[in-house]
């Protein structure tokens, strides 16, 4: 199937840097979001990604304009009418991201592909929101999107062989490197990177060591480039108790208790660097 119309659902760190990347692939892109100041919020941070690859010499002045030109404002899901796949990236909550696809279902057209950038939740319990669970999948990005060459493209249990096949193609089209995974909690990437983060969290919790400690410990030790409590404010850390969460719930074992901390910083609204204040502060 050939794509040309991609919707984006959510315009925060991921939505947009998911619109950027399909734009400059030539994707006709739809940026949707519930309020206008979240799409404007969006596409200045791709405007000024792609003001800096034309500084860096990576795009002519030309480029940029085509490749904004290529993307709309959409705060009705309904203009997913004419989209051949629709990519979600709001918040990481089941419930919001049912009611979503419940309504996509209703009004994508037949053949589009409808796929989520869920960091965790399950593909095959958001595809039960649908009356076309073969054409559901996970389409997850990496942060930040621009940078990052993985998708962790997984499967559902209904997901069809041509759909998987029709992502990937897309993917490599993005000038990024599909890999694949079957639908467990957390999948691959998450079941590993986050209780690594967790325990990081753990261990300042208990006075182990500071937390630019922490952090130099693993980032010298492990060459990591990014330490873990760096990391954790970079993905958001409503976004990582989310995932411990899903952990938690899906596996049913303690060893992915998310710690307290984790918790009380996520109550204060302490969510990292897009709230100005996690476990470092950021102006
Ligand atoms: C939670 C999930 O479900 C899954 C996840 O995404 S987990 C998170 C996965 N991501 C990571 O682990 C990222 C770890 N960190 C890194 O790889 C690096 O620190 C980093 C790429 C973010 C920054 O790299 P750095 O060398 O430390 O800094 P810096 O020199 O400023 O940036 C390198 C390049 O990345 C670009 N960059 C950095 N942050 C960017 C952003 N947010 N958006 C776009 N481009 C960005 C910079 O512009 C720079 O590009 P050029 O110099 O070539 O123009
Ligand atoms: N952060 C990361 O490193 C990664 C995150 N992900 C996943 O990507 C998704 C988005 O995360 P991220 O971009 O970090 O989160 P952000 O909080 O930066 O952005 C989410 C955006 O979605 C909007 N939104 C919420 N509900 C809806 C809705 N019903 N319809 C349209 N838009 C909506 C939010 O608006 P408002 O702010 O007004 O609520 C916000 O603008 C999550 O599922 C997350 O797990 C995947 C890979 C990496």
């Amino acid at each position: 199937m050939a794509i040309l119309n991609v919707m984006v659902i959510g315009a925060g760190q991921m939505g947009s840097g998911i619109a950027q990347v399909c734009a400059q692939a030539g994707f006709n892109v739809k940026l949707n979001d519930m309020k206008q100041e979240a799409y404007e919020r969006g596409i200045g941070t791709i405007t000024k990604n792609l003001s800096r690859n034309v500084e860096k010499g990576r795009m002519t002045e030309e480029e940029k304009t085509a490749t904004l030109g290529r993307i709309s404002s959409s705060l009705d899901l309904k203009d997913a009418h004419d989209a051949d796949i629709v990519i979600e990236a709001a918040v990481e909550n089941m419930e919001i991201k049912h009611n979503i696809f419940k309504t996509l279902d209703e009004v994508a057209p037949k053949h589009a592909i409808l796929a989520s950038n869920t960091s965790s939740l399950p593909i095959t319990e958001i595809a039960a929101a649908t009356n076309r669970p073969e054409q559901v999948i996970g389409m997850h990005f990496m942060n930040p999107v621009p940078v990052m060459k993985l998708v962790e493209i997984i499967r559902g249990l209904a997901t069809t062989d041509e759909v998987y096949k029709t992502v990937e193609e897309m993917t490599l089209k993005l000038s990024k490197t599909p890999v694949e995974c079957n639908d467990f909690p957390g999948f691959v990437s998450n079941r590993i990177l986050m209780p690594m983060i967790n325990e990081a969290i753990f261990t300042l919790q208990e006075g182990v060591a500071t937390k630019e400690a922490i952090d130099d410990i693993m980032r010298l030790g492990m060459n990591h480039p990014m330490g873990p409590l760096q990391l954790a404010d970079f993905i958001g850390l409503d976004t990582c108790l989310y995932i411990m969460e899903v952990l938690h719930d899906g596996f049913g074992d303690s060893k992915y208790r998310p710690s307290p901390l984790l918790r009380q910083y996520v109550k204060a609204g302490w969510l990292g660097k897009k709230s100005g204040r996690g476990f470092y502060e950021y102006s």
